[in-house]
């Protein structure tokens, strides 16, 4: 059973303590949100379950095995730009994980093709990046980072510079890719709107040093679908997180 295992992690940045002893398990198949206010260290903490920020203590510890410096085949990652290679086509961006993992041409080409018109990018596959719009961009990255089939996804607000329109379709879009194809999320975000819609369970973080104030297992079933962002039990909990988060700014 893949699982996650963050303990313990402390990280400062010179004199700015940024994380103190954070701990969290992430199981199979389970989507968790990450909601904090801007520059709590959320963002860190995902650099550092993805390996690429070295930690002053503690351990990540992915499907049995130390997370350690290098970028490791069982993650993907998808930022709030997409970070595309301009010189590759949206088709060959998509396949750019498997070339690294040295699937031959043919076939990573074929599961990339799948994948780019899973995200709805059908005809799209010669396409520039430049000829793309941010959220098409956004689609190519998601698409990529499920190509690889990682055991983890970490996404850091992968839909923070979209307009609102184009956040709620991918945020759609994101949730039926994942009902299809579940495996562990970190998905970072500021949006509590998005974060109980799509997660199963928010970490709501305080200000920096960042600490857990709150864990939410989120009660709505799958799938999720549009209409329950107008819910009762959904306002509610919206309304009780952002009280939360609002009185640790103003404390
Ligand atoms: N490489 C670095 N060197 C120095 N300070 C850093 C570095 N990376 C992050 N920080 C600092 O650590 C703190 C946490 O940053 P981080 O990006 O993790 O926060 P965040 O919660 O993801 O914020 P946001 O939601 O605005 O992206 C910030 O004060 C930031 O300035």
């Amino acid at each position: 059973m893949a699982s996650l295992s963050v303990s313990g992690v402390s990280k400062s940045f010179g004199s700015v303590p940024v994380l103190i002893d954070q701990s969290l398990e992430v199981a199979e198949g389970e989507f968790v949100a990450l909601l904090g206010p801007s520059g709590c260290g959320k963002s860190t903490l995902l650099q550092i379950i993805n390996g690429l920020t070295s930690v002053d203590a503690g351990r990540v510890v992915l499907d049995g095995q130390d997370v350690t410096g290098k970028s490791g085949t069982g993650r993907g990652m998808v930022f709030q730009g997409a970070d595309l290679f301009p010189w590759r086509s949206a088709l060959e961006n998509v396949a750019f994980g498997l070339e690294v993992m040295g699937v031959p041409r043919k076939e990573r080409l074929e599961r990339a093709r799948h994948y780019l018109h899973l995200v709805g990018l059908k005809g799209f596959e010669d396409a520039w990046p430049h000829q793309l719009s941010g959220g098409m961009q956004q689609r190519v990255g998601i698409a990529r980072a499920f190509c690889v089939k990682p055991q983890l996804l970490l996404m850091d607000e992968p839909f923070g510079a979209l307009d609102v329109q184009t956040r709620d379709i991918l945020q759609d879009e994101l949730v039926r890719i994942w009902e299809a194809e579940p495996k562990m999320v970190l998905f970072v975000t500021h949006g509590i709107e998005e974060a109980l819609y799509l997660a199963d369970r928010i970490l709501v973080f305080s200000k920096r040093p960042a600490r857990v104030l709150k864990e939410i297992v989120v009660p709505f079933e799958r799938p999720r679908r549009e209409a329950m962002k107008l819910e009762p039990q959904f306002l509610e909990l919206r309304r009780e997180i952002s009280e939360l988060l609002r009185h640790d700014i103003t404390a």
